[in-house]
């Protein structure tokens, strides 16, 4: 066996969903600026999408060891991989996916005279049939779990909530506290548990899908979680006790940008770290943005998977028009269920829009939360779009949809105090009051705590910070496992 070290191969595996192929490029990108050698693989579909609205292609071509690969995800090109139908690729994965991912691994047919052999794979926390490969073939497996450690640590303890009883609900006091969720004993409510806690019958696919990948999660070498340690330090200490190989590189998006800024080469600097987007950008909201007074705007999204029903939308609506503020809404192709059709729209809806509102189907958001004109968020809580706002220091209204955001919100309002918890309610009055009460009533109130977090966020990706330093050592021992695998 040739015993010279192996130069680092990273195979990047994430769920092929926009927010978590966002997010694993960006520390792909991370780790190509590293000098590592990355092989990103896309199901066909999503790569479909990227080279249809991105750059993805040019942008990547400046890392000689960069390389796309596809490969299916077993669902029909006409799935519509949204709402709570995003769960079904789970399963379809397993079937088919899997095998064609293990004979990419064993073959070795991702290396050749010019690449070398795989040393590593990092997989979506989901994903743990990646790290069994990755064992089998004796290399480093690491889990990059997408959403809070919140939410990772809550996932983490289902088998207590079975134990104590905690789940299934016995009776319908979704405001009952949960003891036995050690660091959040003093304010998680039922309600705060993700939405697939919600079941009668513990045999639900879903449920069963979160509580066996989660337990999987200390099997692989090392994980990873995109937060930074100030912001759930309580939580971390608990999971660092089960995967005590922890890295905590985040917010992504920011470190990406603060280490291209450092790039000194000129190419780098003029390519800011652009978003990854499956939907075509309608940059008009930029200059709408450009004409609105500073914090006067509410910009609305509900992420990439939530859908809404028809009435949901038009209380959203009237709530948004009736409260008076400026508001820039994405609203979708796909975020309406059963739209078929456009039935009438109300006068009053029309008139109030075309008077103090902006709708794109889809909006270069990192940019939106930076403009100065943007006052609030309402959003569903997705982890990328949280922490976007944290960073962008823009004080956020919670409507959860699934998952992860009912824990997310819950934290948002409660523990890190940058915004309201709107979660399980949805009429026009509430979202009225609530816009109101964000952008005009404690609007001083937010904004001095959510620039005191957003400080602490970009702290922790400048050099030096914590996230800046975990992935300085994630790169260290990517190296350094390197040079053993294979004979693992
Ligand atoms: O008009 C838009 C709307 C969104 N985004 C971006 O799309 C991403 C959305 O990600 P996220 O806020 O995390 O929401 P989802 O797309 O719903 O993400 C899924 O995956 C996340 C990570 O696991 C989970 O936290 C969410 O609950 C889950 O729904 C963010 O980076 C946004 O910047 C845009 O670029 N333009
Ligand atoms: C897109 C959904 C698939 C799983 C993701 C997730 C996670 O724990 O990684 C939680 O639910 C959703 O937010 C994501």
């Amino acid at each position: 066996m040739d015993q010279r070290p192996l130069p680092p191969h990273v195979l990047i595996l994430p769920i092929p969903v926009q927010s978590h192929v966002n997010t694993m490029l960006k520390l792909a990108e991370l780790l190509s600026l590293a000098g590592l050698h990355i092989t990103f693989l896309n199901s066909d579909n999503i790569h479909h999408r990227l080279l249809q609205y991105t750059d993805i292609q040019a942008r990547f071509a400046r890392y000689p060891g960069f390389l796309f690969e596809t490969i299916s995800d077993g669902l029909p090109a006409d799935h519509p991989r949204a709402g709570q139908r995003v769960f079904e690729m789970f399963d379809s994965m397993k079937a088919i996916t899997k095998p064609l991912f293990e004979e990419m691994l064993i073959s070795g047919r991702l290396s050749s005279d010019t690449r070398p052999p795989v040393t590593c794979v990092i997989a979506d926390g989901l994903l743990s049939f990646a790290i069994d490969v990755a064992k089998e073939i004796g290399v480093m497996g690491i889990a990059f779990r997408l959403v809070s450690a919140c939410c990772f640590w809550t996932c983490f303890c289902i088998p207590k909530l079975i134990e104590t009883g905690e789940v299934p609900f016995k009776e319908n006091d979704m405001d009952r506290l949960i003891m036995c969720v050690p660091g959040m004993e003093g304010f998680l409510r039922h309600r705060d548990l993700p939405d697939f806690c919600r079941v009668d019958d513990l045999a639900d696919s879903k449920f069963q899908l979160f509580k066996t990948e989660t337990h999987k999660t200390p099997r692989a070498d090392a994980l990873i979680l995109n937060t930074f340690e100030q912001l759930e330090a309580p939580i971390l200490s608990h999971i660092r006790s089960h995967c005590p190989k922890l890295y905590t590189i985040g917010p992504v998006h920011a470190h990406l940008k603060t280490r291209l800024a450092a790039e000194t080469t000129t190419s780098s600097s003029s390519l800011s770290s652009k978003s990854n987007s499956l939907w075509e950008e309608d940059r008009s909201c930029m200059t709408w943005l450009d004409a609105q007074p500073l914090k006067s705007v509410i910009y609305v999204s509900f992420g990439s998977l939530a859908i809404l029903t028809r009435d949901e939308l038009m209380e959203f609506w009237y709530g948004l028009v009736n409260s008076k503020k400026l508001f820039l809404w994405v609203i979708r192709p796909d975020l309406v269920a059963g739209k078929d059709g456009e039935p009438q729209i109300p006068v009053e809806l029309s008139e109030g829009t075309k008077e103090r509102g902006h709708v794109v189907g889809w909006a270069p958001q990192e940019e939106v939360l930076a403009h100065p004109a943007v006052g609030g968020f309402l959003t569903h809580s997705g982890w990328n779009s949280t922490l976007e706002s944290i960073v962008a220091g823009v004080p956020m209204i919670c409507w959860p949809y699934l998952a992860d955001q009912q824990v997310n919100s819950r934290f948002v309002s409660e523990i890190w105090k940058v915004g309201l918890d709107m979660k399980d309610t949805c009429d026009r009055a509430t979202v009225e009051k609530m816009v109101n009460d964000l952008m005009e009533v404690r609007q001083d109130e937010f904004n001095r705590s959510a620039d005191m977090m957003a400080k602490i966020a970009r702290r922790s990706v400048s050099e030096g910070g914590s996230s800046y330093c975990y992935l300085d050592r994630l790169i260290e021992d990517i190296r350094s496992t390197s040079v053993g695998a294979y004979s693992r």
